[in-house]
């Protein structure tokens, strides 16, 4: 029962709430009548982007040139980060994996940020990524991924026919992926705004192929006997490792990630018109969703680098996609990937990794060249591929000055 002093402002509270429904009714049945679906009542997306560089939670970047060639900004000198830059040809990486396993590393945000760390510690780089894998998406899917020393990963039960498909867990993937969200965190606060930290994933196309080849391959014939020999399953796949992946870079974003790369790393087994056909839709849904996703949690999107390895056929195609930078590998020159993407892309690339084996001299100039070439505006410097386990440590040193001395 609801005593009498209390009741006239029960009564108040329940007209106001009657009047409050009865309005937004009324403006819903407006906007429908007009033609306006009320999801469209969201506001516009965030133009792209002051991220949050000293945002409330997370100290203040103090060298943003990476995000700033991104951007199109100018730069106070060349950024240069390195694909794998944490990695086996490290030794202080060696004395952690002797000690854990490789999926323990990117699960323990502690090992997964110190290792993140190291070459930040060594180098003089405009950037750091936080250590995880690509296949960490098919592992929370269900399927089981190994890392084999010397062989790379296995995944011992790989996709064999389109009823496979019922085998991924699609619920509850991004939470059983949150240890990267929280490795991401810890780094933000760990590198004190020394540097942007990059959040990554694998794209769908690469995804896919390891899941049905059990592997790395040199052919990838089971993926792409798929693609021919069940389209409709292959496309399925694919739309459900796109949801996927734009769910895990929204998570990344939220957990304090400043830039993302998307890894389509076996685009090289595609022809040109099946990379047009069968990746390139995915890495475009994956741009727009993800923008989408985030405005509509007001939430403000970072600068986004896509790396086709082996698409250089087809980057014209890529630079109409949105995202700000797009990768390079070595197989072709700045001049020439300058022409074709135009001038409102940043470029990120490309030496060749093999060129790291080179004489420090040698090596000193192929770097120099290449900065010149490419120039001091929307330019990012790296490798055209990750680096390799067997690089000498002082080549890092040697492509990070020249880079900085270049221009
Ligand atoms: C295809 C791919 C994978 N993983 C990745 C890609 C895309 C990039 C590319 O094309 O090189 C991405 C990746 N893998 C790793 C990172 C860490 C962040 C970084 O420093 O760049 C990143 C960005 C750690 C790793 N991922 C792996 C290692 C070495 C494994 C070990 O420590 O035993 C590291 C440091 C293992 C891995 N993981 C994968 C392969 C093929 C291998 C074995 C071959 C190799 O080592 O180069 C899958």
């Amino acid at each position: 029962m609801v005593e009498p002093v209390v009741r006239p402002f029960v009564m108040r509270l329940l007209v106001a709430f009657l009047a409050g429904l009865i309005t937004a009714t009324l403006l819903v049945t407006l906007m429908v009548r007009q033609g306006i679906a009320p999801s469209e009542m969201q506001p516009p997306p965030v133009p792209l982007a002051r991220i949050s560089e000293g945002s409330d939670d997370f100290p203040a970047l103090k060298n943003d040139n990476l995000l700033r060639a991104a951007r199109g900004e100018p730069v106070d000198r060349v950024p240069v980060w390195v694909m794998r830059q944490a990695g086996r040809y490290l030794p202080e990486f060696q004395e952690v994996r002797a000690k854990h396993d490789f999926f323990t590393v990117c699960r323990t945000p502690e090992l997964a940020c110190e290792v993140t760390m190291q070459p930040l510690r060594r180098f003089d780089l405009d950037a750091s990524i936080i250590f995880s894998d690509i296949l960490v998406i098919p592992q929370a899917l269900g399927i089981t991924v190994e890392m084999k020393p010397g062989v790379g990963p296995v995944l011992p039960e790989p996709l064999v026919g389109p009823a496979d498909l019922e085998r991924l867990n699609q619920t509850g993937t991004i939470e059983r992926l949150k240890y990267v969200g929280e490795a991401i965190t810890m780094m933000r606060r760990m590198l004190e705004g020394k540097v942007p930290l990059f959040g990554f994933t694998g794209a769908p196309w690469t995804l896919m192929g390891y899941m049905i080849e059990g592997g790395g391959s040199k052919t990838m014939s089971k993926a792409k006997a798929w693609l021919t020999d069940y389209p409709e399953a292959s496309q399925k796949l694919l739309d459900i490792l796109t949801d996927q992946v734009v769910d895990y870079l929204v998570m990344q974003v939220k957990a304090g990630a400043q830039m993302l790369q998307v890894f389509e790393s076996s685009a090289d087994h595609l022809s040109k018109e099946q990379f047009l056909s069968v990746s390139l839709p995915c890495l475009k849904r994956i741009r727009v969703d993800l923008l989408r996703k985030l405005a509509d949690e007001g939430v403000p999107a970072v600068p986004m680098v896509l790396f086709a390895k082996g698409a250089m056929h087809s980057l014209a195609e890529q630079s109409q996609t949105g995202y700000e930078v797009l990768g390079l590998d070595w197989t072709i020159d700045p001049e020439e990937a300058r022409k074709q993407v135009g001038p409102n892309v940043t470029l990120q690339g490309n030496l060749d990794p093999q060129d790291m084996y080179k004489s420090p001299e040698e090596l000193r100039e192929l770097v120099l060249t290449m900065v010149r070439k490419f120039g001091k505006h929307r330019y990012i410097a790296n490798l055209g591929h990750g680096i390799t386990p067997q690089t000498p440590i002082e080549s890092m040193t040697v492509l990070v000055q020249a880079v900085h001395d270049a221009l």
